[in-house]
C-alpha cells in the first residue's frame, strides 16, 4: 500500500505541537514482560525509544520480566507464586529474580536499543544506591501478608540516571533494589517505574502492557478509559484485578507526585509508544490529577 504524499506530510505536521511541548523532558517509559511478546514487537520498541532520543526527548526506560521470571524458575524447579499481584520471594527466588532482569531481559534490550547507535546504558537499582528497598507485605482481602525479599522503593537518588541521560544516552533500568542492609528485594516494575517518573520529576510515565488501557468494567471490552482522573482511579483501585493494581497504584503515585500524565498502552500493538506521544488522540488510558483537558 503506497501513502500519498500528502497524508504523510500530515502524520509527520501532527507530531509538531508534540514535539515543541515534549523537546528536553523526561519520559518514563515502562516496558512490561507481557508485551515483549516477540522480537519484531522488542525490535519496535527500540526503533520507538530511539526515535524520541533522535527528537529531542530524554527517554528512560524501566523494564520488567514477570514471564521471564516464571521461566527461569520454572526450568530450574522452583516454585513461586503471586499474592496480591506481587511474586513471593525466597532468597533462592531473589537471585533468580535478579540474574533474569539484570542479566537476561535488561542485556537483551539494550543490545536490540544499540543496534541503532550507542544509546543504552543498563542500570540496576543497585547502582550509585539509585533505590534503596524497604521490604513490604502484599495485602490480601484487606490484610497485610508476608511475601518474603519483597521491596517498596523508599529513596530514589536519580543522579546516575541523570548522568547517563546528560550523557545524551538512555538508561535502561531493572528493578532490583537493596534496602539500608544492602539486601537485594525484588521490587515490581510498575512501582518502580512510578517511582522513577516522581524522582526525575518526568513530563510523562508510560506504561506498555498487554491490554489496550484500563477497564472500568474489566472484561467489558466496550468500557475502556480513555481518561482518568486520579480520585475516580483510587475509587476503583479497590475493585481491580490484580495484575493491574501495582500498574494503577504507581500511575497514581506519579501523578500524585507531581508527574503531569501517566499512560497505560498496549504494548502488543507496534509502535504503541510513538502513537501516544506524537499524536493528539493519544492510545490507552491517560491517568491526570485533575479533570483538565488534554493541552
Ligand atoms: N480493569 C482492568 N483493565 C485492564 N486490564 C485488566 C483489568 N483487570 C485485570 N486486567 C488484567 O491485567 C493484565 C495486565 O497486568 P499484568 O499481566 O501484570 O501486566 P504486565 O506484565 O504488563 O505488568 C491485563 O492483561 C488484564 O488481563
Ligand atoms: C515483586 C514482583 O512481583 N516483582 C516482579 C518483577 C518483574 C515485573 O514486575 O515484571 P512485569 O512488569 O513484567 O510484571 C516479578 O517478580 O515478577
Amino acid at each position: 500500500m503506497t501513502i500519498p504524499a500528502q497524508d504523510k506530510a500530515a502524520v509527520l505536521i501532527e507530531a509538531l505541537p508534540w514535539l515543541q511541548r515534549f523537546r528536553g523532558a523526561i519520559v518514563v517509559v515502562k516496558y512490561g514482560g507481557n508485551a515483549m511478546v516477540d522480537d519484531e514487537l522488542k525490535r519496535a520498541f527500540a526503533q520507538d525509544v530511539v526515535f524520541l532520543k533522535v527528537a529531542g526527548l530524554h527517554p528512560v526506560v524501566v523494564h520488567g520480566g514477570g514471564p521471564q521470571i516464571a521461566a527461569m524458575l520454572t526450568r530450574l524447579g522452583i516454585h513461586s507464586e503471586f499474592r496480591g499481584g506481587l511474586r513471593v520471594t525466597t532468597p533462592e527466588a531473589a537471585d533468580v529474580v535478579r540474574m533474569v532482569l539484570v542479566g537476561q531481559v535488561q542485556r537483551e534490550l539494550v543490545g536490540l536499543i544499540n543496534r541503532h547507535g550507542p544509546y543504552a546504558v543498563g542500570l540496576s537499582g543497585e547502582d550509585a544506591r539509585l533505590f534503596t528497598a524497604a521490604r513490604r507485605p502484599a495485602i490480601v482481602d484487606g490484610e497485610p501478608v508476608d511475601i518474603g525479599l519483597v521491596g517498596d522503593i523508599v529513596d530514589v537518588d536519580p543522579d546516575v540516571v541523570l548522568d547517563v541521560v546528560r550523557a545524551g544516552r538512555i538508561p535502561v533500568i531493572s528493578t532490583v533494589a537493596p534496602d539500608v542492609d544492602g539486601v537485594v528485594h525484588n521490587v515490581n516494575a510498575d512501582t518502580a517505574a512510578g517511582a522513577v517518573a516522581v524522582a526525575l520529576d518526568a513530563a510523562k510515565l508510560v506504561v506498555l502492557t498487554d491490554v489496550e488501557g484500563l477497564y472500568a468494567d474489566w472484561p467489558d471490552r466496550g468500557s475502556l478509559l480513555h481518561r482518568v482522573d486520579a480520585a475516580r482511579l483510587e475509587e476503583m483501585l479497590p475493585d481491580l484485578d490484580s495484575g493491574m493494581v501495582p500498574k494503577m497504584e504507581a500511575c497514581l503515585r506519579a501523578v500524585r507526585g507531581g508527574v503531569p500524565e501517566a499512560h497505560v498502552i498496549d504494548g502488543r500493538s507496534a509502535h504503541s509508544l510513538l502513537l501516544e506521544v506524537f499524536t493528539s488522540e493519544g492510545v490507552g488510558t491517560m491517568v491526570t490529577e485533575g479533570t483538565g483537558e488534554r493541552a
